[in-house]
């Protein structure tokens, strides 16, 4: 049975910060509002400018006291394989933007493994370590990850989402949820990824895009239907797929 796949919502925003500034208080408002039904709440970061710029602005925000941090899970979309602390891995990002700063329960920080860490340099075990990560917090049902609340997702400007990117091979995996990813076109070559099926199962799956540069990508991902030529219209989620962008990034949508 393929997941059900909600239609994309748009929506705009005057500039880059204001975009980062507003995507932080809707997470704010949304963690609050799922741990307000549920236990806990699985929230999916992404790297890139917007998507730390994001968690770097939720950081100023004061409504982020509001959420029970203790009870949220934070998973990854997609990590660069190198040492751990290294400045281009996307926890390391993560973690000075905002997460040094909150009350999280550390076990429930579940970050991929570094290129130094348990696996080695080997980025196929690390992804399936990552594999055994999520299936350990999967529910009951016989799936392998848990249902995410919310997914964030930064684009490229070729229109790749976490490390999948146009036309390259992790782009038809469908078989597992964690691949390892080499010859990235976008530095480091050595990366770790969701794969499509894993990040179409999130209840809420959020693009977060912006800059000029994005803007044909937007277009075209909201156009197209080919997820393997633009990975970015892979990116939905069953109940809610957002895309939060700035104008300049939107710039080619009618
Ligand atoms: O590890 C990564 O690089 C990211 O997960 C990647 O998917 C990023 O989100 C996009 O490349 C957008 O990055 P920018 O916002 O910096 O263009």
């Amino acid at each position: 049975m393929t997941a059900a796949r909600a239609g994309a919502r748009v929506i705009r925003h005057p500039s880059g910060p204001v975009l980062a500034s507003a995507a932080a208080a809707r997470l704010a408002t949304k963690l609050v509002d799922v741990l307000a039904e549920r236990d806990v709440a699985h929230l999916v970061l992404t790297g890139g400018t917007i998507g730390i710029g994001t968690l770097a602005a939720l950081a100023q925000l004061p409504a982020r006291e509001a959420v029970d941090w203790g009870r949220v899970h934070l998973w990854w979309g997609d990590e660069r394989f190198v040492p751990a602390g290294d400045k281009e891995r996307n926890e390391t990002q993560a973690r000075e933007a905002l997460l040094d700063g909150l009350p999280l329960n550390p076990e429930f920080v579940h970050v991929m493994a570094p290129s130094d860490g348990p696996d080695g340099d080997d980025a196929a075990a690390a992804a399936e370590r990552y594999a055994a990560e999520l299936a350990k917090y999967a529910g009951s049902d016989g799936k392998d990850a848990p249902e995410f609340d919310v997914l964030l997702l930064g684009m490229g400007p070729d229109g790749h989402i976490a490390s999948l990117f146009p036309d390259h091979p992790g782009t038809r995996e469908v078989a597992p949820s964690v691949i390892a990813v080499h010859n990235s076109p976008k530095p480091p070559p050595d990366r770790i990824s969701l794969t499509f099926r894993v990040i179409q199962a999130a209840r809420e799956v959020w693009v977060v895009a912006s800059g000029a540069e994005k803007a044909e990508a937007v277009a075209r991902a909201l156009s197209s239907a080919d997820q393997v030529h633009t990975p970015a219209v892979g990116a939905h989620g069953t109940e809610a797929t957002l895309w939060l962008v700035d104008e300049a990034a939107a710039g080619l949508l009618r």
